[in-house]
């Protein structure tokens, strides 16, 4: 397990310091930290933290796995003792506790060091690092958040199953309905914080567990008058491993989308007849 302290190596280089300080991150993706979630992942893994670091090869990588039973929690302590340069780490949780929890796990982590931006990015090779630096192009641009979009022109779907692009398309028109927030994939999982969206948007009174937890931290985001963006990728099916979508995932995300538009209307509704 690779926890603790950045290792040997990950010194600040010396031309990203000013980006560092601005919130930026380098060309090769210095003080970026790319945070995977992974439950039954282990034949992906080995494959996505590689072209990661092919494509952003100054980046950090944190895995969260959640005691997988398929080993791969053991696989990435593998990747993280081969990597001569410290730049991967292993978070163990010990239970399957949903996506967002282990974001939350993840991102606490990373806000502990030193890094410039956040990155969310699955496991199964559905988003590709090597589009990464069209997200970090924006931050660096002056986004607060990015995320990487299916559904901005530009933005491709290969080999996803229609039956999950319509519910993807229907939970962004319902979360857009019922939050009137403008984004047009908020249940995207490849995205770029700055760090500071996340020390600025209270997450430890987050508490969607699953996948409306993405839907949660924009909406969070916007309400908070960042500057969110979407910018086109291409999003393509896994191969290997199946999807952790579950019917409780999309309940929990239909009852607390209704709950949160239901709050904003109503304080909406009070600052109007103050
Ligand atoms: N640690 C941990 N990881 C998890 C858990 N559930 C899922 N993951 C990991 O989270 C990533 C995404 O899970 P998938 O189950 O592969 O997601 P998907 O069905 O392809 O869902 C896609 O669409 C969702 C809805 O738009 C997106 O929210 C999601 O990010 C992704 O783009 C994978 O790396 C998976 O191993 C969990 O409980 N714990």
């Amino acid at each position: 397990m690779a926890l603790g302290e950045p290792a040997a190596g990950d010194e600040r280089p010396a031309e990203s310091a000013d980006a560092a300080a601005s919130g930026v991150v380098g060309k090769r993706g210095e003080r970026a930290l790319v945070v995977i979630p992974t439950f039954n992942e282990r034949e992906n893994l080995p494959v996505i933290v590689g072209r990661l670091h092919v494509a952003l090869p100054g980046s950090h990588v944190l895995v969260v796995d959640d005691s997988s039973p398929d080993g791969t929690g053991e696989v990435a302590d593998g990747l993280a003792a081969e990597d001569a340069d410290g730049r991967i780490h292993v978070l163990h949780r010990t239970e399957k506790d949903g996506l967002g929890k282990a974001y939350l796990a993840g991102f606490a982590w990373g806000l502990d060091r030193e890094y410039a931006t956040i990155i969310e990015m699955d496991a199964d090779g559905s988003h590709a690092p090597e589009q990464l630096h069209r997200l970090l192009d924006a931050v660096n641009a002056g986004a607060d958040l990015v995320i990487g979009s299916r559904y901005v022109p530009g933005g491709r779907l290969v080999n996803w199953p229609r039956h999950r692009e319509l519910l993807s398309r229907g939970a962004n028109t319902y979360a857009r309905l019922a939050l009137g927030a403008r984004v047009h994939d908020i249940t995207a999982g490849f995205r770029a914080y700055r760090r500071e969206v996340l020390d600025k948007i209270e997450l430890d009174t987050v508490e969607s567990a699953g996948y409306c937890f993405q839907i949660d931290l924009a909406w969070r985001a916007v309400r908070a008058g960042f500057d969110v963006r979407e910018v086109p990728i291409t999003f393509t099916e896994r191969e290997i491993g199946e999807s952790k979508m579950s019917g409780g995932v999309m309940t929990e995300a239909f009852l607390m989308v209704a709950r949160w538009g239901l709050q904003s209307r109503l304080e909406r509704f009070g600052r109007r007849s103050r």
